[in-house]
């Protein structure tokens, strides 16, 4: 199992468990819309360091960018492997002849 199959089995697993006892099972207990709402905020940290250019920072919101969408993609019932079998339907194809057969 990779790092992040063990994360995104970790969030699953505070689905159910005490909202005091996890930041995840916090968040997750504040609903969806607050999920997204923390994904939006990591994301733009993350776009941020991107234009910035700092290699060290980026990759920290990279990280933290990656946790909050495993967290809001779970609040949905989206599963890492529902995601993993979307990538590997398009694998099959290249970006370019799927933007030509639209
Ligand atoms: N990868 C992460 C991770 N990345 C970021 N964060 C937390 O995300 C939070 C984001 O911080 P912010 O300052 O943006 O949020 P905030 O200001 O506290 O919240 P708001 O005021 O916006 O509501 C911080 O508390 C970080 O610790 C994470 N929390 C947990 N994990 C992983 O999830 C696992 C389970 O964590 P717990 O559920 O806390 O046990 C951990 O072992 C880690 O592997």
């Amino acid at each position: 199992m990779s790092i992040i199959h063990d994360l995104a089995a970790t969030i699953e697993a505070r689905k159910s468990a005490d909202p005091d006892s996890s930041w995840t099972a916090a968040l997750l207990s504040r609903g969806p819309e607050k999920c997204a709402e923390k994904f939006g905020e990591e994301a733009v940290e993350a776009i941020i360091e991107a234009v910035k250019g700092d290699r060290a920072r980026l990759t920290s919101e990279a990280a933290d960018t990656l946790y909050h969408l495993l967290v809001m993609c779970i609040a949905r019932d989206v599963r890492l492997s529902d995601i993993e079998n979307e990538l590997i339907s398009r694998s099959i194809q290249s970006g370019l002849d799927e933007k030509a057969a639209r």
